[in-house]
């Protein structure tokens, strides 16, 4: 099926902001996390930008592919947010395509391709050099629709406590993917 965009979706060209502080790919509250910033795109779509720091590294002055693949993994991530889905990745094929140095800035954009019943299609490029710039990365993912007890039931209690406890009414709605 087409992926719809869902009427409530943030317009394109808007910031998401963080889903959740001490996220990883996202998170202002993580010192080596990647501070990923994605926005809304047309249709199921999201722009991203993120720029590889010294703590990226795996090869001397190059970022390290795990790191490179969050981005892409988080940028996919995002687009649950345009379809109020809440999924997890099931699987996340990467081609590592040219290296990327440190200092240097990774433009993503992901769309969704389709999706059949919880089963969420998509894929994503990170260009480098600008957004019309050669190919680094690419991925295509699956990820799979679940019920916010995934997180409840399988996440620790106190980050769960914490995140429920949010005062921001977005971010607490976004880090379990739920309607707000
Ligand atoms: C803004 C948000 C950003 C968030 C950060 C980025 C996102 C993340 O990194 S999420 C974290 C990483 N992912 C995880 O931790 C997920 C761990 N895995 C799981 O919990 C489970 O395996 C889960 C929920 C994905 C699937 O389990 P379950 O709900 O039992 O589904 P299950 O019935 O096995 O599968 C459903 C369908 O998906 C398919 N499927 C599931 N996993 C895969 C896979 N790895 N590859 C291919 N197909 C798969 C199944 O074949 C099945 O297909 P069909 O309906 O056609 O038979």
């Amino acid at each position: 099926m087409t992926p719809v965009r869902h009427p409530d979706a943030p317009a394109p060209g808007e910031l998401l902001g963080a889903h959740y502080g001490e996220c990883f790919g996202c998170g202002g509250e993580q010192p080596h996390g990647l501070h990923l910033q994605a926005r809304a795109g047309e249709g199921v779509s999201i722009t991203a930008e993120f720029t590889v720091q010294p703590a990226h590294q795996g090869a001397p002055g190059l970022a390290h592919g795990g790191v490179l693949a969050t981005a892409l993994d988080e940028t996919l991530g995002s687009l649950n947010w345009l379809l109020r889905t809440i999924a997890v990745t099931g699987r996340l094929e990467t081609d590592f395509v040219r290296p990327v140095p440190v200092g240097t800035t990774l433009y993503l954009e992901a769309e969704v391709t389709a999706v059949a019943g919880r089963k969420i299609y998509s894929r994503a490029t990170g260009r480098v050099g600008g957004p019309e710039g050669p190919v680094a990365v690419r991925a295509e993912a699956l990820f799979i629709e679940v019920q916010v007890d995934h997180f409840v039931n399988h996440g620790r209690p106190e980050e769960i406590k914490a995140a429920m406890s949010d005062p921001d009414q977005i971010r607490r709605a976004r880090a379990f993917e739920v309607n707000p």
